[in-house]
């Protein structure tokens, strides 16, 4: 066999999605995620420390770092309550246009993406055995589009409706520097992680072992 035409690493075909979900797949350079990696592992180091938030008394497997307002089901706030009281990191301007330029090119809609203001950002580390339940992202006033940047190790990131955790959904993998958006109609479709693939990160990625995912959203709150 001719490995010139080894298909390992061609993505598998874009899946038909609902009407304000859009997949972009390598989305982000080599170098764009290596950057962000790098970003991540200062978070880490920052006032709140990564943490597997409570969910009704159970611990995420996920660990999650946030900028600019901290999450904990159901609630945003400037201080890590539930960590160690500490005011968590600004959300950086860099990761606003950065916000923009992924709904320019997810939508097309050049008025959206000058318009979407990301004030909060969840950074959620997966190893090789965390996952996410099926869940709404439904803890922010505002409805504008969630996006969704992947690094490292691939996931099989679980897409469904707005009415329950159930079918129908579609199963795609998320590849380092993949982008997800969704928004509009499916801004509240539940959606999960079902399995982190260990030793799939690309060697160019900048992350040796697990998954980082970041999300960007409007909190529709102030102050
Ligand atoms: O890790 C992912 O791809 C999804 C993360 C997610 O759904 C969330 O942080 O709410
Ligand atoms: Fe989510």
């Amino acid at each position: 066999m001719n490995s010139l035409f080894d298909d390992a690493d061609i993505p598998p075909p874009v899946p038909e999605l609902p009407e304000g979900a859009h997949y972009l797949p390598g989305w982000l350079t080599a170098e764009q995620q290596r950057w962000l990696v790098h970003r991540f592992f200062e978070w880490a180091q920052g006032p709140v420390p990564p943490r597997g938030a409570l969910v009704r008394g159970h611990e995420m497997s996920v660990k999650t770092v946030c900028l600019g307002w901290h999450w904990r089901p159901y609630q945003y706030t400037r201080d890590a309550v539930d960590v160690n009281g500490n005011r968590v990191l600004d959300f950086p301007d860099w990761l606003i246009r950065l916000g923009q330029k992924a709904i320019a090119e997810a939508t097309g809609d050049a008025a959206a993406a000058a318009h979407y203001q990301p004030d909060a950002a969840l950074a959620n580390y997966y190893d090789e055995h965390a996952h996410m339940g099926m869940h709404q992202d439904r803890d922010e006033k505002s409805r504008a589009p969630v996006v969704s940047l992947s690094l490292g190790d691939t996931c099989r990131f679980r897409f469904g409706n707005t009415e329950n955790r159930n079918k129908p959904y579609q199963d795609l993998e998320l590849r380092s520097g993949d982008l997800f958006v969704f928004g509009g109609p499916s801004r509240l479709a539940y959606h999960g992680v079902t399995q982190v693939y260990p030793g799939t990160a690309p060697a160019h990625c900048g992350l040796d072992t697990g998954r980082i995912n970041i999300t960007l959203r409007e909190t529709g709150l102030s102050t």
